[in-house]
């Protein structure tokens, strides 16, 4: 079966600054894989350059979704193709509240309002929909505020930067639950959406079972393998033995 993202020899830059050096990657429907790497080595330049943002300047390579070459296609189209994005530190929307978000994206997506209901109390949001875009929003408010956002908007294909990043435990169990819901883990049979999750802690490995872990370094990715022996090594011993690998 087709790949339902390729990624092949991309070579991109931001703000002239070299990010990616050649990254080829690839995967199928329905896969979640996790990117561990050390600060400043490119994984969210990495899911940027996925999402289309145009400051990620691609300068070589090609990106396919779904077998359309998408390297040159704005966020807009691919969001519509499926692509959707969670961030590391999401920006605050001053002047649109969040239940102005959320109407506008359950009506896009048919999604009735007993669900946004079952979502909201699910992500324990609620109280905060009066408010503008995650201002003022804690770490975890805003985290849960993303996946919000992102389980109303159902892409096919998930990137998730860092859901526990200022989150406290508590809410990695809340938030980790709701992305394994989001990607129909949690279901026998259901559409199972595809995920890239960035993870310095790998505290989401406990919710989400994710297929294969992937090591970036300076712009490269340099290995692969099981996710889980993968953290058990870089908390042993960091990324020391990588960098001899690469
Ligand atoms: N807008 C920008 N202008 C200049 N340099 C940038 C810009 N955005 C990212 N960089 C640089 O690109 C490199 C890769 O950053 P990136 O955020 O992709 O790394 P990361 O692996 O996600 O790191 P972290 O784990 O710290 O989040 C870093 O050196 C960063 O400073």
């Amino acid at each position: 079966m087709q790949e339902m993202l390729q990624v092949v020899d991309l070579w991109v830059s931001v703000e002239g600054k070299q990010v990616l050096k050649g990254v080829d990657f690839s995967m199928g429907y329905g896969d979640v894989y996790v990117l561990f790497g050390p600060n400043g080595a490119g994984k969210t330049s990495f899911m940027m350059s996925l999402m289309g943002f145009p400051k990620y300047k691609v300068e070589q390579g090609k990106i396919y979704f779904k077998g359309e070459d998408i390297t040159n296609k704005d966020i807009y189209e691919r969001a519509k193709l499926g692509i959707g994005l969670s961030f590391q530190r999401p920006p605050t929307v001053e002047g649109v509240s969040l239940e102005r978000l959320i109407k506008l994206l359950s009506k896009n997506n048919g999604i009735s309002d007993e669900e946004v209901e079952r979502i909201l109390e699910s992500l324990k949001i609620k109280d905060h929909v009066k408010r503008y875009i995650n201002d003022g929003f804690s770490g975890g408010e805003m985290k849960r505020s993303e996946i919000l956002q992102l389980m109303l908007q159902k892409p096919e294909f998930v990137l998730i930067d860092e859901p526990e990043s200022g989150v406290d435990m508590e809410n990695i169990s809340l938030v980790g639950h709701a992305i394994n819901h989001l990607l129909g883990k949690d279901k026998v049979r259901s559409p199972k959406r595809s995920a890239l999750i960035i993870t310095h802690t790998g505290y989401i490995l406990d919710f989400v079972n994710a297929d294969k872990g992937y090591i970036f370094i300076n712009g490269r990715i340099i290995c692969t393998g099981n996710p889980r022996d993968m953290l058990n090594e870089i908390k042993r011993n960091g990324y020391k033995g990588c960098q001899i690998c690469q």
